[in-house]
C-alpha cells in the first residue's frame, strides 16, 4: 500500500461524505459504512468487485456511448458476448448474479407476498423465478398453492435447494430450461418478476408468447416491473440498456406488448415503492 496515495485516496472519499477525518485518522461516515464489507448487504461482495457480475457489467459502461448511438447493448461490444452467453461460460459470474438477484428484494419479500391475492391460483409458474426465494414465500403462505419455477440449469438447481429447505418439495417443480423454448403447460398463472426489461421487444414477444401458448385458457400472465416513468429509477433504464439491450417499459408500452398475444391488461397492484404487478389475461377466455 502506498501511504501517499492512499491520502489522496481517503480524502476524496471524505470529499463525497463516504470517509470522515478524525484525530487519528479516518473513518466511515453512516452513509460511508454500506460499503463496508460487514455491513451485510451484499454490496462488497457483489456490487462493488470487478469480478463479479454487477462489477463487469457496470464496467461495460465505457462503451455508453455504443448504446446510444446504435440502441444496442454494450456489453457485447466490450466483452465479445452477450451478458447471458458471458454467465453461462463463467460460473462465478453466474453465482454472484444469482446471489445478486435473491439479496436485492429479500427484505421485500413479504410486503410482496403480502399485497396481491396469489392463492386465487391453485398453480403457479415462475418463469425465470431465480433462486426461488419469493415463489417459496408465496408457497409458504398459501398451503394450498402449488408452483413450478423455470430457469436456466445452474439457477434451476439453486432454487430446488430453497424449496427444500423450506419444506416445499411435495408442492414443487423445478424445470431447468430456457423461456425460449416450450414451458410448463396448463397452469393458472405465469409470473415474470424482472424479466421483460431484461430484452428488446423482439425477444419479449417471443417469451410472451411461450407464456401465452403454455397457459390455461382461464390462464393469467403476471408481469412485475419498476414501470417506466412511475417506478423505474434513469440509473436502472439505462442500465438495462447498457447491459442486456432492454429498458423499462411504461404501462402503455405493455398494453400494446401483451395486444399482439391477446393479452388484456386488467389490473396494475402496486407492490412496493418499486415494483407493480401488471395483471393480463387472454382475451379468448372473455373472463
Ligand atoms: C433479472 S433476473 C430475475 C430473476 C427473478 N425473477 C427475480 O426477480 O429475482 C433474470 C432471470 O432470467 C433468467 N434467464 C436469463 N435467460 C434465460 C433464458 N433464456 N431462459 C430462462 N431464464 C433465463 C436468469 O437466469 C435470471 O434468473
Amino acid at each position: 500500500m502506498d501511504s501517499a496515495a492512499l491520502d489522496l485516496l481517503l480524502a476524496h472519499l471524505a470529499s463525497l461524505d463516504v470517509m470522515q477525518q478524525t484525530t487519528a485518522g479516518y473513518r466511515t461516515t453512516e452513509f460511508g459504512a454500506n460499503l463496508r464489507a460487514d455491513a451485510g448487504n451484499g454490496f462488497t461482495n457483489m456490487l462493488l468487485r470487478l469480478d463479479s457480475a454487477a462489477g463487469r457489467a457496470e464496467l461495460a459502461f465505457v462503451e455508453l456511448a455504443h448504446s446510444i448511438t446504435t440502441g444496442q447493448a454494450a456489453y457485447p461490444r466490450r466483452y465479445g458476448k452477450d451478458f447471458w452467453a458471458d454467465l453461462a461460460e463463467q460460473p462465478r459470474l453466474r453465482e454472484s448474479f444469482d446471489q445478486q438477484m435473491t439479496l436485492r428484494f429479500q427484505h421485500q419479500v413479504p410486503r410482496i407476498v403480502a399485497a396481491f391475492d396469489w392463492s386465487r391460483f391453485a398453480n403457479i409458474v415462475d418463469v425465470s423465478g431465480g433462486q426461488g426465494t419469493l415463489l417459496a414465500a408465496i408457497l409458504t403462505a398459501h398451503p394450498e398453492m402449488h408452483g413450478h419455477l423455470v430457469d436456466l440449469a445452474p439457477t434451476a438447481a439453486d432454487a430446488s435447494r430453497t424449496f427444500s429447505a423450506h419444506g416445499l418439495d411435495d408442492r414443487t417443480d423445478v424445470t431447468a430450461g430456457s423461456f425460449f423454448d416450450p414451458l410448463p403447460a396448463g397452469a393458472d398463472a405465469y409470473l415474470l418478476f424482472d424479466i421483460l426489461h431484461d430484452w428488446d421487444d423482439e425477444h419479449a414477444h417471443r417469451i410472451l408468447a411461450r407464456c401465452v401458448a403454455a397457459a390455461h385458457p382461464t390462464g393469467r400472465i403476471l408481469v412485475v416491473e419498476a414501470v417506466g416513468r412511475q417506478r423505474s429509477t434513469s440509473e436502472m433504464d439505462l442500465a438495462m440498456l447498457v447491459i442486456c439491450g432492454g429498458r423499462e417499459r411504461e404501462l402503455d408500452e405493455f398494453r400494446t406488448l401483451g395486444l399482439a398475444h391477446g393479452l388484456i391488461l386488467d389490473t396494475v397492484t402496486t407492490l412496493t415503492e418499486e415494483r407493480q404487478l401488471l395483471e393480463f389475461r387472454l382475451e379468448a377466455s372473455g373472463l
